[in-house]
This record gives C-alpha cells, sequence and structure tokens, in this order.
C-alpha cells in the first residue's frame, strides 16, 4: 500500500505553488481473486500490524515498568466488565421474576443488588485509573522519544540534513511519530480489552444456548465486512491527502509568515496563494465527503442486515421465554450480549485499523533511529597534534554529493602553509562552499585525501578536529537569543565570559552597535521574543563574524564575510583581517576582488577544478580567467568613478 501511495503521492500538484490542484483517485491493486491469495494478503497485514507491537510495549516499559502493569491490569478488568455486568443483570432479574412470581423473597435481590453496585464501583475505579495512567504515559513516552530523536539527529551527518529525503523522514520523526506509540499502545489495549469482551461474552453465550453464541458471531459480519472495505479506504485517502494537507499549510505559511510577507505583496501573490489554498481545501473536501456519504450509508446499508438478524434472534428468545424454555433473565443477557459483541467487532477491526497507520509512521520513526553517521571516530584515533599548526594539504581531492553524478570538486591539489591567508574565488556553483565543508569534515572526500598537519583528517575524531576551527558559513544563524549569547555559542565553555564576548564583537566590528541596544549585550534579538531589537542584515553578519573570532582556534574559515556588509565596514575588516588572522591559517571566500588581492595566496575553482593558484600579482600577470574577473570589476568601478 505505501508503494501505491508514493506513487500517487508524487503526482499530486507538482510543487504545490502552481500546477492543477485535482487530487488524483488511489488506483487499487488488483484485488487477489482466489481464496488462498486473499487469506495470504490478511496474513500480510495482520503480520504487519502487530509487527511494531512488541517495540512499543518495550518503550512503554522503559518509560514506566508500573505504570505499564498497571495498565495491563485495568485492560483485562475493564475487558471482563461488561460481560460481568450483563451477567449480574441477568442473575438480578431472574432473582426479581422468581420472587414476583413466589411473592416474597427479597434477601437475594439485595445481595444481587450489592454485588451490581460493586460492579459499577470496580468499572469507574478500573475507569479512572486507565485514564490517569494513559495519560502519565503518554506524557513519558512522548517525552522519551522527542528526547531520542533529537539526540539521534544531533548525530546525523550534515548529508542527512542536506537531502530532501531523509530530511522528510527527520520532519515526520520528530512532529508526527512522538505521539503514535501511545496511540499504538491505546489501540493495542482497546483491542486486548475488545478480545477479552468478545470471549467472555461468547463463552456466556454459549452456556445460554451454542446456537445463539454462533448467531451473535454471525450477525455483525456483513457490518464488519462494511466497515474493512471504508475503513481501509479512509486510510488510503488519508495518506494520500497528506501531501495535499502539507501544501496547504505551506501556502498558509507564506502569507502569514512575516518573513514572506514583503514579497507576497509586492508581487501581489496574496489572493494568487489565497485562491490556491481556498482550491485545495474544496478539492480535498470534496473527496473526503464522497468518502464519508459512501462509508455511512453504504455502511448502514450492510448494519441493517445485523439488525434484521440481531432483531430475528430477539423475537426468537422472547417467544422461548414465553414458552418458559428460556428465562427473561435469559432475554436480557442475550440483548446485551448481542450488541457487546457486535460492539467489540467494530472495535477490533478499528483497533486493528489504527494499529496499522500507527505502525507506518513508527517504521519511519525506526528507520530514522536506525539511521548511522558515516562520519564517525576511526577505531583507533589519531590525538591531534598540541598544538595544531595548520598546514593544510588537499591531496587530488573529488567529491559528489550523494545522489549526485556531477563532482562538486574534481581532482583539487593545493597546500596551504602554517598561518598563511588564502582566498577562495571562483563562480557560483564552482564548488568553494563544497572545499570548505569538506576541510570541515562535514563531508569526506569521494576521492583523495585531505591532510592537517599531515595526517588525514579521518584518523582523527571529527568533534576534536571541529573545536580546532573557527568558521562562518554563508548561511549563518540568527539565534533568537540575547547579544551575548548570540556571539558567546562561538566557544560555549565560555558562553559567560563578558570580556571574551565583547572583545569578539570588537573585532568583528559590532561592539559600538551592540553598546547602542537598550540592554547592551543582554538586549534580546531578533523578534520572536517580547522586547527583541531587529538588527540589519548587515549587523547581523557582523554578530555572526563575532561568533566565529570567539574560538581561538588554529584554522579561521569564513564563507563571504563580507557579503551582507557597507563597503567602509568591508574595507575596515580586511584591513584588520591580518591581524585578526594573526597565528592561524585563514581561509575566506569573496566575489569582491579587491578583498582578494591581500590574500597571500588565491585559489581560483572553476566547475569544480582547480583552475589558477598564486598571488594576486602572479595571476595577474599570467593573464587568465582571474586576471579577466578582476579587470571586469575592476572596468565596472572605473566605468563609475570616471
Ligand atoms: N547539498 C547539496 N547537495 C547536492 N548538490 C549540492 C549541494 N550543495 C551544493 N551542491 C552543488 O555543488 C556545486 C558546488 O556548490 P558550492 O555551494 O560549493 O558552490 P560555491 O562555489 O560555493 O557557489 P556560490 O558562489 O554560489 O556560493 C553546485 O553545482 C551545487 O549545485
Amino acid at each position: 500500500m505505501r508503494r501505491q501511495l508514493r506513487r500517487h503521492a508524487a503526482s499530486v500538484a507538482q510543487s504545490g505553488l502552481t500546477g492543477p490542484v485535482d487530487i488524483p483517485d488511489p488506483v487499487r491493486e488488483d484485488e487477489p481473486k482466489d481464496l488462498r491469495s486473499r487469506w495470504r494478503r490478511l496474513r500480510q497485514s495482520a503480520g504487519g500490524t502487530v509487527r511494531g507491537l512488541p517495540r512499543v510495549v518495550k518503550l512503554a516499559w522503559q518509560a514506566s515498568p508500573v505504570i505499564t502493569v498497571l495498565i495491563a491490569l485495568s485492560t483485562l478488568v475493564s475487558g471482563l466488565v461488561p460481560t460481568v455486568t450483563a451477567y449480574v443483570a441477568k442473575l438480578l432479574l431472574d432473582a426479581v421474576v422468581a420472587a414476583v412470581q413466589h411473592h416474597g423473597g427479597t434477601g437475594r435481590i439485595v445481595e444481587l443488588a450489592a454485588l451490581e453496585f460493586g460492579v459499577f464501583t470496580a468499572t469507574a475505579i478500573s475507569t479512572a485509573l486507565t485514564n490517569a495512567a494513559q495519560q502519565l504515559l503518554q506524557e513519558r513516552m512522548t517525552l522519551t522519544i522527542r528526547h531520542r530523536v533529537m539526540d539521534h539527529a544531533s548525530k546525523l551527518d550534515l548529508q542527512f540534513f542536506e537531502d530532501s529525503q531523509s530530511y522528510d523522514q527527520l520532519r515526520q520523526a520528530s512532529q508526527e511519530a512522538p505521539q503514535r506509540p501511545m496511540t499504538m499502545l491505546t489501540s493495542a489495549l482497546g483491542l486486548g480489552r475488545t478480545s477479552i469482551t468478545f470471549a467472555s461474552m461468547i463463552v456466556l453465550l454459549v452456556s445460554v444456548s451454542p446456537l445463539l453464541a454462533v448467531v451473535a458471531l454471525l450477525a455483525p459480519v456483513p457490518a464488519f465486512i462494511s466497515q474493512a472495505k471504508y475503513g481501509s479506504r479512509g486510510f488510503m485517502l488519508t495518506l494520500l491527502m497528506s501531501p495535499v494537507r502539507r501544501r496547504m499549510d505551506y501556502l498558509n505559511s507564506l502569507v502569514t509568515t512575516d518573513t514572506y510577507a514583503k514579497e507576497t505583496k509586492l508581487f501581489g501573490l496574496g489572493p494568487y496563494l489565497v485562491d490556491r489554498f481556498l482550491r485545495l481545501g474544496q478539492n480535498y473536501y470534496a473527496r473526503e465527503r464522497r468518502l464519508t456519504t459512501r462509508r455511512n450509508f453504504v455502511g448502514t446499508a450492510w448494519s441493517l442486515l445485523s439488525t434484521l438478524a440481531g432483531s430475528g434472534i430477539a423475537l426468537y428468545i422472547a417467544l422461548e421465554a414465553v414458552a418458559g424454555r428460556l428465562t427473561i433473565g435469559d432475554l436480557a443477557l442475550y440483548t446485551a450480549a448481542a450488541t457487546a459483541v457486535q460492539t467489540s467487532v467494530q472495535g477490533l477491526f478499528s483497533g486493528f485499523s489504527g494499529m496499522y497507520e500507527n505502525n507506518l509512521y513508527l517504521d519511519t520513526l525506526y528507520q530514522f533511529l536506525e539511521t548511522a553517521p558515516r562520519i564517525t571516530r576511526p577505531a583507533v584515533v589519531k590525538p591531534l597534534p598540541e598544538p595544531v599548526r595548520g598546514h593544510i594539504e588537499f591531496q587530488d581531492v573529488s567529491f559528489s554529493y550523494p545522489g549526485s553524478e556531477e563532482k562538486a570538486l574534481d581532482g583539487v591539489s593545493f597546500e596551504i602553509r602554517p598561518g598563511e591567508t588564502v582566498a577562495v574565488v571562483g563562480r557560483n556553483g564552482a564548488g568553494k562552499s563544497t572545499l570548505f565543508k569538506l576541510l570541515c569534515r562535514l563531508y569526506d572526500p569521494t576521492e583523495g585525501r585531505i591532510l592537517l598537519d599531515g595526517v588525514d583528517l579521518r584518523e582523527f575524531d571529527p568533534d576534536e578536529l571541529r573545536t580546532r576551527i573557527s568558521a562562518m558559513f554563508q548561511d549563518y544563524v540568527t539565534y533568537q537569543g540575547t547579544a551575548a549569547e548570540n556571539i558567546g555559542l562561538g566557544q560555549l565553555s565560555a558562553v559567560d565570559d563578558r570580556e571574551r564576548i565583547s572583545d569578539s564583537a570588537a573585532r568583528a566590528g559590532v561592539a559600538s552597535r551592540i553598546s547602542r541596544l537598550p540592554r547592551g549585550y543582554d538586549s534580546p534579538l531578533g523578534r520572536w521574543f517580547d522586547q527583541g531589537v531587529s538588527l540589519s542584515g548587515g549587523e547581523w553578519q557582523k554578530i555572526a563574524l563575532a561568533r566565529a573570532f570567539m574560538r581561538d582556534a588554529p584554522i579561521l574559515i569564513l564563507d563571504e564575510p563580507t557579503s551582507a556588509l557597507d563597503a567602509a565596514a568591508e574595507h575596515d575588516l580586511f584591513a584588520r583581517l591580518r591581524a585578526l588572522a594573526e597565528g592561524r591559517t585563514t581561509l575566506y571566500i569573496s566575489h569582491r576582488f579587491s578583498t582578494v588581492r591581500q590574500a597571500e595566496k588565491i585559489l581560483l575553482l572553476d566547475q569544480g577544478r582547480l583552475a589558477e593558484e598564486g598571488t594576486h600579482e602572479e595571476l595577474m600577470s599570467t593573464g587568465g580567467d582571474y586576471a579577466a574577473l578582476f579587470t571586469l570589476q575592476a572596468a565596472a568601478y572605473l566605468e563609475e568613478a570616471a
């Protein structure tokens, strides 16, 4: 079923922004015709349904053994309650009839009434216990799972986050899955409770009349069949609709989120997006309505058959009671039992389908938890040299992103001496950021190797290695925290070290701006929280730079550090870069050649290959691509100046 659904999901309304809003019918696979293959299919889906159960029980046990036992016991009790209640009611009725007929003897009636009171009290207590236990277990299990998901996500490779399929898995695992194990457990408990009621009722009925037991069992079959048919269609529809719902959520966020508001207004997208949302919603509703109406009408027709059979039997029993072959109590018992059996058959079905659906979600959760990071500590860890000198060597390094044929880096070799300042340049998509990611060991090269102080990066502990690198990426984070936190997070151990934080801010050229904030370093930044200060793009970039400067690491990596800075701030930063980079090996990416020329070495990448390497003067004199690009930019400035 999953494969089928995935096929359809892909064909629904493409990107969601344009294209058709129709929702195709789920195409059902050819139904198996012969009995044996039907049986096999039933077994498969039943197997798939209960597969997840042991894992869930284990989770519940880990979350709280006491509550788990309590829930199991109360399930047993509440499963028996309807049968015991029906039986006591029968005894009571029989006693009443006997008393009426013999005019007197109310002692037994009082006893039975007391027993009935006892049963009701036990029911109320067990229901209250079950509810409380379920709520508590829900909280604990959700917490346990969210913690496990978060913990696991924090250990996964960057690749996992940059790949859309696995990222989807993560979203599902963190948003959908945490509630599922408890829902699964609740379904399973419901199933257990219903099974107990069902079995005990049948036993009770057999004791009254085996024929009645058979009839009571057969009467709900038509209703069961219609439930099964429409129930599974409903589930398929829900899954088929999930990409549609996701699209609707996306459209909704485009119109209601601050970051999109500017463009939405400027391009006049509001009415268009609202209209798409509405059309998708109407389509969705129409499908839902069709299924719901059919399910209810056809379901009712089928269950009328059951009602007919049940009423016939009730009449038969009534006549038998009149004839004195059955008691009034038996009549009452049958009525109660027939209703209970019918409800439990429906309960069994919905329990099964609920478990089936939850199991699909659980599969995703476990798949996610089983994903192992590839970039891990080697079996034999080489300790990092003390101190790290920062001698970097790329030896014939090639790299393709997973799932991509193209090489983002292709046979790149170069060497950077300790303490050298290197600029990496090249057109968009040339592979500059990729080179940085490899150096931080966020990915491993597909071919070749990268050496730090003569040792392959893969021989170090990756976490240790990263503590020796300060980096600022192109898509730096703007944390919704105070100015001090935004900077201090660059070196967690010094997050409270105000002196170091203000020193880093000064180096990034943002100290005076922070001092002008209402509460200085304690001012909250960003608009998510009350009284947060909105910074400009360039100011945020300086904060990110300050964060990179927090770490006193031997390697400094800056990916377009001045892309949002004004000309004066950029000039100021590069004028000080020498001092800032003192004693560290520094690599930076920049598209502005005025800032590149002062680097001790320039690497020009072109479509993943290292096309040119040297100082500004050397590259200018060779008259290659660098010289051409430099002249192009310089000419533009000169023209403007002229
Ligand atoms: N996560 C990714 N998955 C697949 N391909 C990627 C990924 N990131 C980048 N690429 C591809 O790798 C190539 C190099 O990208 P990279 O980001 O290294 O370029 P860049 O030189 O930094 O470009 P820019 O100057 O635009 O920042 C591009 O063709 C890009 O499409």
